[in-house]
């Protein structure tokens, strides 16, 4: 084993999932899952599919990784991109990129099947039957997780694309059991969901020794579609009116916020929830105040603010997409706009973004992108002015989120505007870590929200 450790150890290191940049990996195996290929599948001679939990201890938070691995008696043709290397007289290749492991992944799903080894066992969960695969490729672009992209025979839909997640977690992955609940409750404003893989591993941290969490899941892949983002900067750019798009978007985000609440859990939001709340968004302030110095002299007034949303009224909690951003929205000739990536936002740690929420969240995440769509064009060379384009899409969306939810939700304004504001903080620390350029757009928009609706604090 400690040839393959040091072997998988250095192969990491390079990869774009791997959290922890510029260290050395420390790893260790808790799991070595071993896959069953489908019999008489072509590339399933002298082939063995292994997928490695690896613990890595590099850092002094430990990351739990998953490593599906091809071992291959002789070379794959056309597999020299993803050869992790050799060991043992082995060929060892990047699972998702080889059709063994791919096959075996979408049959272990579909049949709903076990599998074991090193401490840890798996199981298939299999909602709809997506039929064979008949090819299947790696999506590219991605950054945290890996995606398969399958052409598929003899189901509802010619394309399903399984979601590999490489950090796991101990818990249900809300972009699975969103999405699921979304596609059980009838849903088309998601792509259907078609089933998915757990996994139980040793975790001596836990009370039971064990922590259970998703491995992977599978739904309908949508091809050649164009994401909101990209359609709105095209028609702001152009100046092209966008409120038909932005109010059928407010529609569609008002459909899943209606069936989320009837397929999942509501709760009332009581003094103990709204403080929770409250507590995570004084949290997030804090943070911004240190990492994107431009929100500090706004804190003040920001923290004032949310202290008198707990005296306002709360809608009732429940389960909402959590981090919607124009990006996450397909537009379909036939279907409309379809969501995507409800894993919540990836600065918020994992058991958080389960938990039942406040829908208005959702509204300030689509009405900041929008405000980012004018944002980014001011960045652009020559720069374009879109403010009053984004004034007019967000007031479109709003109209359509109104039509189709019957909630007023102008009528709750403080709140909306507090979790607009909150939102505008979350991107100041996202932005300063990752686009530094595009700090400002954020920033100004604190800026703004705070000078509308948080007056100065007076002694
Ligand atoms: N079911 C799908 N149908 C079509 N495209 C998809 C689908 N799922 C993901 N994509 C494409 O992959 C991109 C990344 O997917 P996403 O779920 O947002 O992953 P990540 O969380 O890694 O960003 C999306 O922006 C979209 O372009
Ligand atoms: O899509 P992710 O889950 O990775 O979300 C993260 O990255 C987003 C950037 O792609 C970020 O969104 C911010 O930038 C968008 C433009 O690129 C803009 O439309 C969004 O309104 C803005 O929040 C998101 O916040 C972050 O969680």
């Amino acid at each position: 084993m400690s040839v393959l450790v040091s072997r998988l150890a250095e192969w990491i290191a390079d990869q774009r999932w791997y959290a922890t940049k510029g260290r050395q990996p420390r790893i260790r195996v808790i799991g070595a899952l071993e896959g069953a290929v489908p019999a008489g599948h072509p590339h399933a001679e002298g082939a063995t599919v292994v997928s490695y939990l690896l613990i890595d201890e590099a850092h002094e938070k430990p990351v739990l990784y998953q490593v599906p691995v091809v071992h291959r008696d002789a070379p794959l043709e056309g597999g020299e991109t993803f050869l992790i290397g050799e060991v043992d007289g082995r060929h060892l290749y990047d699972g998702p990129h080889d059709p063994a492991y791919a096959a075996s992944l979408l049959h272990q799903i579909t049949h709903a099947l076990e599998s074991s080894g090193e401490g840890a066992t798996a199981s298939g969960h299999a909602l709809l039957d997506p039929g064979v695969r008949v090819d299947s490729r790696v999506l590219r672009g991605e950054q945290s997780n890996t995606s398969i992209i399958y052409d598929v025979e003899g189901g509802p839909v010619p394309h399903v694309i399984a979601k590999v997640f490489r950090v796991l977690h101990h818990g249900e992955n809300p972009d699975v059991t969103t999405q699921a609940a979304l596609t059980s409750g009838g849903s088309r404003r998601v792509p259907t969901s078609f089933g998915s893989l757990t996994a139980t591993w040793p975790d001596p941290g836990r009370e039971s020794g064990t922590a259970t969490g998703h491995l992977a899941f599978v739904q309908e892949f949508l091809p050649g579609l164009e994401d909101a983002w990209r359609v709105a900067l095209r028609a702001a750019e152009a100046g092209e009116d966008f409120s038909e798009q932005a109010f059928e978007l407010g529609r569609t985000v008002a459909e899943v916020h209606q069936v989320l609440a009837e397929t999942l859990d509501t709760v009332e939001a009581g003094p103990d929830e709204i403080a929770g709340a409250l507590e995570s968004m004084r949290r997030r302030v804090r943070i911004a105040s240190a990492e994107a110095p431009a929100v500090a002299p706004f804190g003040e007034r920001i923290l004032a603010l949310y202290d008198r949303t707990a005296h306002v009224e709360w809608p009732r909690l429940q389960r909402i997409h959590g981090d919607l951003h124009l990006g996450q929205a397909l537009y379909s000739p036939e279907r409309g706009w379809v969501l995507l990536d409800f894993e919540g936002e990836p600065l918020r740690p994992m058991p958080e973004r389960s938990r039942p929420d406040v829908t208005l969240r959702d509204v300030a995440g689509m009405l900041r992108s929008f405000d980012y769509v004018a944002g980014s064009l001011a960045h652009s060379e020559p720069p374009v002015d879109a403010s009053a384009w984004a004034s007019t899409a967000r007031r479109s969306f709003v109209d359509g989120y109104i039509a189709a939810s019957g909630t007023d939700v102008r009528a709750q304004r403080a709140l909306l505007d507090a979790f607009e504001i909150d939102k505008a903080v979350y991107e100041a620390v996202y932005e300063a870590r990752n686009r530094p350029d595009w700090v400002s757009i954020p920033t100004s928009a604190v800026e703004r929200l705070v000078a509308r609706s948080a007056p100065p604090v007076t002694a």
